[in-house]
């Protein structure tokens, strides 16, 4: 067997495939071929790493098993030598934690064996279109201008999330609610080889648990009551793109199984179809709630969180990144002034005191909230500290019954996501007040849909 098996080839090869199998490794360089690539392939880490180091390549594909070592220190190799180039590995069928591994330890996907065409194809095409640079170089600049803050907690945040984009592997975005988890699973995505597809987020507290099913896999004509026509999907609808769960935590444990089934098998079955469809979408999701906690009580399966958890993002209230809250509120007076012509308002300085001052128990979202009343209330071109409404560290949420805003609890313990709870309810219950209970008025001010809105009252018994 060669080791090294090198072609002499006019132009460079485009990917490196590692397999210590002699059909498999000509398998996979024919069907390469057959989508306009050429290959240099090795059958072991160490022929592996003789080419890396004296040739470029756009895709490495390696087997786990080599004679000399395994996938996940070539991954790990790679990554070190080569950070830029995606690398994907090829695991037995049902080695789930290994691929899990490799992800973890920077691998771009993984295709199970049998390696069909399909998977193969979809997965080229991401890895390619991440090397050509396309989707960062022209998609870098609206993403980064809308992804706002320069505190080292930010900054961090910002590069695990731009690390992140360049693989496939599944993230699970952690913060209070309001503090730009969203925000920062777009970024992902149009960081990434995906950016070309779609981006399609839902939360997966606002829907109604009967459509839930066929809401995420569609369903076909006449498989229930009302279902009049065929109806696609979630994730049909992410095909290509990213699905963003938020709220992951809210699914129902039946919900939950059959996500898990889909993520895993990489198929769904719209109800009322007899068989699986096939769908390409990569998962991010998000909750401000503890979900290592709510496994621990048996509100969420274990096996769900594992494949949606291989890597956790943690995002820091704005309370612990005060320094991003000048930069924010500019931008957010320049959006508002977009929005309603003129110039953008500034802030006197005593008002950004009081800003940075004030906890943020709604972190982003409520600075938003706060920003757009003041601009409504403020006569001049200027927002004093009278127009924000927040006297420097009491919170308005003091007033309705939150001990003092400090002791917001942050969400890492059970008490802190019953306060955190809390703090939404009277959030809610504020801007419902301050909206002579209009609904609508109230989900807008709070930056929510109705639907969101009307799904918490309802938690909470109060509709
Ligand atoms: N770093 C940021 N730069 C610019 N805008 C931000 C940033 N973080 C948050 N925002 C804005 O704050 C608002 C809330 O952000 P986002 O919806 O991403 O929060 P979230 O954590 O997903 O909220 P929820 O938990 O309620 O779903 C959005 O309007 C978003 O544009």
């Amino acid at each position: 067997m060669t080791q090294v098996d090198r072609r002499n080839r006019p132009r460079a090869a485009d990917v490196l495939v590692v397999d210590d199998e002699d059909d498999i490794r000509e398998l996979l360089e024919l069907s390469l071929m057959r989508m306009g690539l050429a290959c240099d392939t090795a059958g072991s880490v160490g022929a592996a790493r003789a080419l890396l180091a004296e040739r470029s390549y756009r895709l490495c594909l390696t087997d786990m098993r080599l004679p000399d070592g395994d996938g996940l220190e070539l991954v790990e190799y790679i990554q070190a030598v080569r950070p830029g180039l995606p690398v994907a590995v090829i695991t037995a069928f049902g080695s789930i934690e290994t691929a899990i591994r490799a992800l973890k330890l920077g691998a771009f996907d993984f295709v199970t064996k049998p390696v069909e065409l399909k998977a193969l194809r979809e997965l080229v095409q991401h890895a390619l279109k991440l090397r050509e640079g396309g989707s960062e170089e022209h998609s870098a600049a609206p993403a980064e201008r809308s992804l706002i803050g320069h505190s080292a907690a930010f900054v961090q945040l910002r590069a695990q999330a731009e690390k992140l984009a360049r693989n496939q592997a599944p993230v699970f975005i952690h913060g209070e609610s309001g503090t730009g988890k969203e925000v920062i699973a777009r970024h992902i995505h149009a960081l990434g080889a995906r950016a070309g597809g779609p981006f399609v987020p839902v939360n997966c507290g606002a829907i109604s648990p009967e459509l839930m099913e066929s809401e995420f896999f569609g369903h076909r004509k006449g498989s229930f009551t009302g279902a009049t026509a065929d109806k696609s999907g979630l994730f049909q609808a992410a095909s290509g793109g990213t699905l963003f769960l938020d709220e992951i935590g809210e699914l129902p444990l039946a919900m939950q199984v059959k996500l898990l089934r889909a993520i895993q098998e990489r198929a769904v079955r719209p109800v009322g179809a007899h068989a699986e469809e096939p769908v390409d979408v990569r998962i991010l999701s998000a909750s401000h709630q503890d979900l290592g906690r709510l496994v621990a009580e048996g509100r969420f399966r274990q096996d769900l969180f594992f494949r949606i958890n291989v890597i956790t993002l943690r995002v820091p209230p704005l309370r612990e990144r005060r320094e991003d809250i000048p930069d924010l509120a500019a931008h957010i007076l320049a959006r508002l002034a977009a929005r309603e012509g003129g110039a953008p308002r500034r802030l006197y300085a005593a008002a950004l005191e009081a800003l940075q001052a004030y906890n943020f128990p709604g972190n982003v979202r409520e600075l938003e909230n706060l920003l757009e009343r003041a601009c409504a209330l403020c006569e001049g071109e200027e927002i004093g500290a009278g127009d924000i409404g927040v006297e420097g560290d009491c919170s308005p949420l003091a007033a309705a019954g939150v001990a003092g805003s400090t002791a917001t609890p942050g969400p890492e313990s059970a008490e802190a996501g019953e306060g955190q709870d809390e703090v939404e309810r009277l959030r809610i219950i504020r801007a419902l007040e301050q909206t002579r209970w209009n609904r609508s008025a109230a989900a807008r001010m709070l930056g929510m849909t109705l639907r969101q809105l009307r799904y918490r009252l309802q938690k909470w018994g109060m509709e």
